[in-house]
């Protein structure tokens, strides 16, 4: 772990991973999509072959798939699973927005239409873990909203199959369309359509480097979510937090990728120590500690602050995906981030509770897009319309304006279209 010492004027300069900087795996996520664009099948089973090891025909996951994932799940799985869905929709049904309607004075209607989306695709991250989650923090808001065709691409091991998990959460959210391709090829399927696969709308979900990458270059083809990457945790913390329970939440986030970041803010320089020498014994104990190993070498750091206010600008020049609040007063401390995908508040709301159960998607804004981007919610999956109904007094009351508007803009046409209307009410 890096340790970063700031004296009272030092402004912050974090060393956090940013997409752009990846050159290499910019130009390989190019290559990749121009591929599947091209070739379409035949580049998916290629690349499957290449990246995931695994021999797919046909991408499609059957039902009895479907059947095996049940024999095979153990029941406190599927409990959990069932306990997730529904925590994860009751959060969710208090986001859905309605059509409105409004009467001005004049007889005016003036509203705005709310319509799901059509055809979405959810990517469901699985190189390095499986993610049963990841499918009902994608698919439960998309579902609130009433969007119709529902597909989930998910990376197959090298048999060629999904992780039960997967196969069993999506199939208690009544998801059919799951397809077995992971990585920019998943997400080029979803943005350009295959022979197998359906071009969707809107793309969403999170993924490592690659996946995100691809997203952002297929952003205009169909719309995504966000850049959800790689994982980060940011804690914010006093000398009153409990080391051991930090070090825990760093190496929770550091065991996604080698590409997570996992820091801690403070004043303390004792607690400071003794995070670090935690996340070093608990490494030690952790079995497949390899990534968050590699993880907290390259992008872990202690950032250690000469006073409280510094320790909050950290925090939000950082605008990580999740910060977790440890101090004497932590709700005092929430109204001042103002850059996070996901705050926690208390020693009890350790990230992995957000990650799981609580409720909010857990698919998030990395790499400083906290600053503009927020979780992925039911507005991802609705679009508004407005909705205009003149009546003729509402014309006749604002018809000298707007062709005075017309006309200052050049735009002889715009104000004839009103006139033509007004010289009929003469006649
Ligand atoms: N931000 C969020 O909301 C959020 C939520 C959950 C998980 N995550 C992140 O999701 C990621 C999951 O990563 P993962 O790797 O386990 O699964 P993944 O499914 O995102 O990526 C696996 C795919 O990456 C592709 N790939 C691997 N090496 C490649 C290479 N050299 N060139 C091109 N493509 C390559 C392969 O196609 C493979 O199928 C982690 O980074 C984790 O932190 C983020
Ligand atoms: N922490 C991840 C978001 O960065 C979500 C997740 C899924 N499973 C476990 N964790
Ligand atoms: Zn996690």
């Amino acid at each position: 772990m890096q340790f970063i010492r700031l004296e009272k004027e030092d402004t912050v300069v974090p060393k956090n991973l940013r997409l752009q900087e990846n050159e290499k795996a910019v130009q390989s996520v190019a290559t990749i999509l121009e591929q599947v664009k091209v070739e379409g099948d035949k580049a998916l089973v290629a690349l499957t072959k290449q990246f995931d090891k695994a021999t797919v025909s046909s991408f499609l996951v059957t039902k009895e798939e479907i059947e095996t994932a049940y024999g095979t799940i153990r029941n406190e799985e599927l409990d959990a699973i069932k306990q997730a869905i529904k925590n994860v929709t009751d959060y969710h049904e208090e986001q859905i927005k309605t059509s409105w309607m409004k009467t001005r004075k004049d007889g005016s209607l003036l509203g705005q239409k709310v319509t799901p989306l059509e055809a979405v695709g959810l990517y469901v991250p699985g190189g390095k873990a499986a993610y049963p989650s990841s499918v009902i923090m994608n698919a439960v808001p998309a579902l609130v909203a009433g969007v119709e065709r529902i597909a989930i691409a998910s990376p197959p091991d090298p048999f060629g199959h999904l992780p039960a998990g997967v196969l069993v959460a999506a199939n208690e959210l009544g998801i059919q369309s799951i397809y077995k391709v992971g990585g920019a090829q998943a997400i080029a399927a979803f943005a350009f359509g295959t022979e197998s696969i359906a071009k969707v709308d809107k793309i969403t979900g999170p993924g490592n480097q690659y996946v995100a990458l691809a997203k952002r270059a297929v952003f205009g083809e169909v719309d995504i979510d966000m850049i959800a990457g790689p994982s980060e945790i940011c804690v914010l913390a006093d000398e009153g937090a409990n080391p051991s329970y930090i070090a825990a939440d760093l190496l929770s986030q550091a065991e996604h990728d080698e590409l997570a970041s996992a820091i801690l803010v403070t004043t303390s320089n004792s607690l400071a120590e003794a995070v670090r020498d935690e996340v070093i014994n608990q490494l030690n104990e952790l079995p497949n500690s390899e990534i968050a190993r590699q993880a907290i070498s390259d992008y872990g750091q202690v950032f250690i602050c000469s006073s409280a206010n510094q320790a909050i600008d950290v925090v939000n020049e950082l605008a990580c995906e999740h910060v977790e609040i440890m101090t004497e007063d932590p709700l005092e401390m929430v109204g001042k981030i103002k850059h996070a995908g996901a705050i926690f508040i208390g020693p009890y709301s350790a990230e992995v509770v957000g990650d799981y159960m609580a409720g909010p998607s857990h698919v998030l804004p990395t790499n400083g897009t906290a600053r503009f981007s927020s979780p992925l919610s039911v507005d991802d999956f609705i679009k508004k319309t407005s909705v205009i109904s003149y009546s003729k007094a509402a014309f006749q009351g604002d018809a000298q304006a707007i062709m005075t508007l017309a006309r200052m803009e050049g735009l002889e046409a715009h104000a004839r279209a009103i006139e033509v209307r007004l010289k009929e009410g003469t006649k």
